[in-house]
């Protein structure tokens, strides 16, 4: 089943052509992997899937209906979106990972947050740390379980590993696979080629604005 649709998205600023019209499908279930050399536009791709940044021109179909029928609450929820260098807010984890709940009227369930601390390789005094005291990849950790508290239905990842070691890459990726396999879609751009675990069904390989070759991989 198609859960998005990409139409001839053009992104134009300042006269230059940073996307030239980039159309395909993406099948619920996908697990891709975005590559192409630094500046050909993975990132601004992303953002205009993620709903964050309004395309010069063309359309995206999440489930044949276009974003902009969807109220932007819900499709936040259904499409998240996590980065590299990830913004935290406050002073705590806790508030941090009390957000997602708190956004539903809910209280935050303790228990779920501390699965998947520990799942990231983090355990429950996490909760109460200062973020200022947090390594790059302990944020980037936390950053991804802001996101995976409430399962999406399609998980957009831009270099979320790049500051771990190969340890906690690997199991983070084992847990992204463990959720593709449970029906999570995943768009995933990194550098890093030798993911090891066989998690990507397909290759998107991007170059200078354009989605120059779609390579499938199982
Ligand atoms: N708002 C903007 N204003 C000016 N230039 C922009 C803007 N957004 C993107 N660009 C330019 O568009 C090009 C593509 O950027 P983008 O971040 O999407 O590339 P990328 O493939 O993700 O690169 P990297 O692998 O280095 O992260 C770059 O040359 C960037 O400088």
């Amino acid at each position: 089943m198609n859960i998005l649709s990409l139409k001839d998205i053009k992104y134009v600023v300042d006269g230059m052509d940073i996307l030239k019209g980039i159309s395909t499908d993406i099948d619920k279930g996908d697990c891709i992997s975005i590559v192409g050399p630094s500046g050909s536009g993975k990132s601004t791709l992303i953002k205009i899937l993620a709903d964050l940044i309004p395309m010069t021109q063309g359309e995206v179909l999440y489930k044949n209906k276009h974003y902009r029928e969807y109220d932007p609450i819900q499709l936040r929820r259904e499409v998240s979106y996590c980065i590299q260098l990830p913004h935290l807010f406050g002073y705590t984890v806790e508030e941090n990972l009390m957000f997602p709940f708190k956004i539903r009227k809910e209280q935050m369930n303790r228990q779920r947050v501390i699965e998947l601390l520990e799942r990231m390789n983090l355990n429950e005094s996490y909760i109460s740390k200062d973020i200022h005291a947090l390594s790059g990849g302990e944020k980037q950790r936390v950053a991804l379980i802001r996101n995976l508290i409430f399962t999406p239905q399609i998980l957009l990842l831009d270099e979320v590993t790049s500051a771990l070691d190969k340890e906690n890459a690997l199991n983070i990726e084992t847990y992204i696979k463990e959720l593709n396999e449970e029906g999570v879609t995943v768009l995933w751009i990194t550098h890093n080629e030798a993911q090891s675990t066989g998690i990507f069904n397909k290759r998107w390989i991007m170059e200078e604005g354009q989605l120059l070759r779609l390579e499938v991989i199982r």
